[in-house]
């Protein structure tokens, strides 16, 4: 990747899958490589632009695959799976004619997964093979289990534990509106059992086709969605004998569907990407005017410091900002 000059201005599109936002990149045409501060300063919703991750989009690195995509949690995290945002990449690489295709084959940091542009902005996405064994979660336990017991907090709670290319553990709560997630969500999103952090799931089952969901993210906290906590979800459910094959998946930010035959199949979920407005953010870095210009020029954040990033939206839809 080119580095990207300090104080240069970096082109960016904000999008969002039912909520769950991010800021993509177009690191094909522009050069681009951020720190992992710099990618926590872009995060941030009062000092940066805000995001729950971020996306770059990148030549591909294997034959017979389009891009390469690579995603960083608002704390920097670089992590190798994010439903929501393969679909808004989906939309984002079609609208900035990166390609016209509509069947799309991308490398990211799990491996390589599939993505379908249907009809009505639906975009499809094959999100792997779910994986159970324990070390390739990775989760500490002796032996592969459908139902961990798990000590935090001072409870026992029980949860599934399973990869979807990034770590998920599942608990089962009898309403999400009233689930634990702030006092449990970090505790188990940090548990020792979890040695890479987990992204933590609060699956309401309504039927056995209808779920309600709350995901507290790993290196994000909780989001409105989570495209890939929605295919945990559905798979532990499943193995629990709880679900049927196709799910609708209820969010905190709207509905996926998702669908799995069962060990061994991939897991298929559905749904929409947003593109919100397309901006550009000044690298931090570049040279600070001397005299103090009106307030607007020369924003400061609140430790009196100059503010690291200007952003200059040029285009802000009638969405409104989350
Ligand atoms: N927080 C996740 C990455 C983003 C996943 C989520 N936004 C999705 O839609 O799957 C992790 O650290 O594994």
């Amino acid at each position: 990747m080119n580095q990207a000059r300090r104080g240069s201005v970096l082109n960016f599109t904000k999008m969002h899958g039912l909520g769950n936002d991010f800021v993509v990149v177009d690191a094909i045409s522009q050069p681009f490589r951020l720190s992992t501060e710099t990618i926590r300063e872009l995060g941030n919703r009062n000092f940066g632009i805000g995001f729950d991750q971020l996306l770059v989009v990148e030549p591909p690195g294997l034959p017979d695959v389009d891009f390469r995509y690579r995603i960083f949690n608002s704390d920097g995290s670089e992590v190798e799976q994010c439903g929501n945002g393969a679909r808004c990449f989906a939309r984002f690489v079609r609208d900035q004619r990166l390609t016209n295709k509509k069947i799309i084959r991308v490398q990211t940091a799990k491996g390589v997964i599939e993505l379908r542009v249907g009809k009505g902005g639906l975009i499809t996405v094959d999100m792997g093979v779910p994986e159970m064994n324990p070390p390739a979660i990775p989760f500490a336990a002796d032996r592969r289990k459908e139902v961990y017991t798990v000590e935090v907090a001072g409870q026992t709670v029980e949860l599934t534990a399973l990869s979807m290319g990034n770590p998920h553990g599942v608990l089962l709560v009898d309403d999400v509106d009233t689930a634990p997630v702030t006092e449990l969500g970090p505790r188990l999103e940090n548990h020792p059992r979890f040695p890479a952090r987990a992204n933590i799931g609060f699956l309401q089952i309504l039927d056995r086709s209808h779920i309600r969901l709350r995901v507290f993210e790993r290196g994000a906290g909780e989001t409105l969605a989570c495209g890939s906590g929605a295919c945990a979800a559905v798979v532990a459910g499943r193995l629990r004998g709880l679900l049927d094959a196709r799910v609708d998946v209820e969010l905190r930010g709207g509905h996926l569907v998702v669908e799995w035959q069962g060990e061994g199949s991939p897991v298929m979920m559905e749904g929409t990407a947003t593109s919100v407005f397309e901006g550009q953010v000044r690298l931090a870095g570049e040279a600070q005017p001397r005299r103090r210009k009106s307030p607007g020029k020369n924003a400061r954040q609140g430790d009196g410091k100059p503010a690291q990033n200007r952003q200059q939206r040029s285009r802000q839809t009638a969405a409104s900002r989350r």
